[in-house]
């Protein structure tokens, strides 16, 4: 069963309903749920746009690691506050479904904007990178790993900084709703231990950043077969290859990011993330400035409007948006 009680779910005082939204577009859709763009009709911040997260209960309940999954992303989102990961303003739920309302990114993915590149100059994924690993730091520090840090994962907002997004049950793992959960969706950001299902540490994150440098950096991830179990074999026994163009401090923190071991690998405890900071790859980065946005994105998202989706993707922001009636019986 899902318990779930009101009192854990709900941040605010406010009693909330799916009636207090309008619901504006749909921003993403899975086996799950759905990803809304809304505006708050009620309340002290009526008129604000919102992204609105809508889980069926009964397709998560079938498997239980999903439900801690969910409670995790809820708890997470909570509890977490930090410029560089997505906001939860609301939690609330009716009988069928879960709603998560979050705050509007409407820069779209970084992934939207490293396909329209093909690769990032140095110093543009060096901003990037310096964003996500304070992002990564804050939730190491409160004992979360995000285990999920890939291309799609990481919005933009307006002014182009970055924003950690979908926690817990990433698209995904919405999606390819089989039983083997870890092995569905984009398995090339994975280390080693979690294919090797060996349990997955903090360590599991900076495998990621690597693997997102990496791609940043040459247009692929570092491990990527023509199938599945070609970019597993790679990733468990690929050797790292590295084009000429790469500068030695670029090679040298993604030989060190991107060991097998979690152990042998750069920002392995007790050390985390002030292990990458120091790296010679960050020499002209104040992390002070990075925390207090003091730099300058590199790319501005060409947004008109805070309700804009043009960021996304028009197979989905072409729907209808209706939040289909579980509940109405
Ligand atoms: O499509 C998505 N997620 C998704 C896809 C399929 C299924 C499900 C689930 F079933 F879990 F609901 C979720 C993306 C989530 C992040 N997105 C956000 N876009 C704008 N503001 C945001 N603020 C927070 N997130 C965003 C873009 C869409």
């Amino acid at each position: 069963t899902v318990e779930i009680t009101e009192a854990n779910v709900n941040p605010t005082e406010e009693r909330m309903s799916p009636k207090d939204f309008d619901l504006l577009k749909v921003l993403g859709k899975g086996g799950y749920g759905k990803v809304f763009q809304c505006r708050k009709r009620t309340g002290a911040d009526a008129g604000k746009i919102f992204a609105m997260k809508v889980l069926r209960k009964a397709s998560i309940v079938r498997n239980q690691k999903d439900v801690s999954h969910t409670k995790a992303e809820r708890n997470i989102l909570e509890s977490v506050m930090h410029p560089f990961i997505v906001q939860l303003n609301y939690a609330f739920q009716t009988g069928g479904k879960l709603y998560l309302v979050l705050e509007y990114l409407n820069g779209g993915e970084l992934f939207t904007h490293l396909e329209n590149e093909g690769i990032f100059m140095e110093d543009c994924s060096t901003f990037y990178l310096a964003e996500i690993i304070l992002a990564l730091e804050h939730l190491h520090s409160l004992g979360i790993i995000y285990r999920d840090l890939k291309p799609e994962n990481i919005l933009l907002d307006q002014e182009g900084h970055v924003k950690l997004t979908d926690f817990g049950l990433s698209k995904e793992h919405i999606q390819d709703n089989t039983r083997t959960l870890t092995f569905c969706g984009t398995i090339e950001y994975m280390a080693p231990e979690i294919i090797l299902r060996l349990g997955h540490g903090k360590a599991a994150d900076w495998w990621s950043l690597g693997a997102l440098l990496y791609d940043m950096t040459t247009g692929a991830p570092p491990f990527h077969g023509g199938n599945r179990k070609a970019t597993i074999e790679l990733i468990l026994r690929g050797k790292l290859t590295f084009p000429q163009y790469m500068t030695t401090d670029m090679k040298d923190i993604l030989r060190r990011l991107l060991k097998k071991k979690p152990q042998d690998r750069l920002g392995a405890p007790p050390d985390d993330a002030k292990a990458i900071k120091k790296h010679p790859f960050f020499k002209h980065i104040n992390w002070e400035d990075v925390m207090n946005k003091r730099i300058e994105p590199p790319y501005k998202p060409c947004v008109s409007s805070e309700d804009d989706v043009s960021q996304f993707d028009p197979k989905f922001t072409r729907q209808t948006p209706v939040d289909s009636p579980v509940d109405s019986f």
